[in-house]
């Protein structure tokens, strides 16, 4: 099974880049942002640490961490950020590795693909045989964030200071995925990549 890691900044693409993947490819997808979640519920490790830290403001009516307040706290301070980042990343980064080796043992699958937007920035890099850079130019991503999710553009502009720049993303890349245009032409260059058809559902 190769592991394949795809990084970028915010609202590149990672995510369409998985799906059409998961689609066309014999692949298991693990998301971090989706684990992270996960584990920052009630009852898990890093709830206690964020509360003890952020105070019980941040919390909802559930007394579940609402991400919303989280984030708009740590994306404008980056000490804050940081200790986030601390009580929750090597929670996420176990839980990875345990899935990846269970995927790994059960020999069901060609390729995994493991989607982290920090990949680099706090050593997910090492889960992977290679790295997948996708592309967007910013001037699209932010109007197709601001179309599809609803973000102001200062927040957008926030979470992409926080984040490499694409010179660095380019430089750790093995291969770069271009998703300023169709999805169409994202998944002939992705078919390129992982070619052959060995590995094509159809
Ligand atoms: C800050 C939180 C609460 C915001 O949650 P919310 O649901 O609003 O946003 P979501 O998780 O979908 O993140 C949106 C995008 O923000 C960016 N982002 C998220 N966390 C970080 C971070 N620590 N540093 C820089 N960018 C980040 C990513 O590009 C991500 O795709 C949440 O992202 C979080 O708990 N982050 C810390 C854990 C983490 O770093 N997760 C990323 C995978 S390792
Ligand atoms: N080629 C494309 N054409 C049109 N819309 C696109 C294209 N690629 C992505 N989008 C849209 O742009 C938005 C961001 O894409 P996506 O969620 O895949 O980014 P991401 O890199 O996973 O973001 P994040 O870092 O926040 O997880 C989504 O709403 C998606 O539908």
């Amino acid at each position: 099974m190769k592991k394949i890691g795809l990084i970028g900044g915010v609202g590149t693409g990672k995510s369409l880049v998985a799906k059409l993947i998961q689609e066309h490819f014999n692949a298991y997808i693990i998301k971090a942002d989706e684990v992270g979640h996960q584990l920052i519920k009630k009852g898990y490790k890093s709830y206690d640490l964020i509360v003890d830290d952020f105070g019980t403001d941040i919390l909802d009516e559930n007394k579940e961490i609402h991400r919303g307040k989280l984030s708009e706290i740590v994306m404008n301070d980056s000490e804050k950020l940081k200790r986030l980042n601390a009580y929750t990343h090597p929670y996420i980064y176990d839980y990875i590795k345990e899935e990846i080796d269970s995927v790994d043992d059960k020999g069901e699958y060609a390729y995994l693909i493991l989607e982290v937007p920090l990949m680099i920035e706090s050593g997910f890099d090492v889960l992977v045989d290679e790295i997948l850079y996708v592309h967007t130019d910013v001037d699209i991503r932010i109007n197709r964030l601001k179309g599809t999710r609803n973000y102001s553009e200062e927040k957008i502009q926030r979470i992409m200071d926080k984040q490499l720049t694409d010179d660095k993303y380019k430089k750790v890349a093995d291969h770069i995925i271009y998703n300023n245009t169709t999805v169409e032409d994202t998944l002939k260059q992705i078919k390129k990549i992982l070619g052959g058809g060995q590995y094509e559902n159809n």
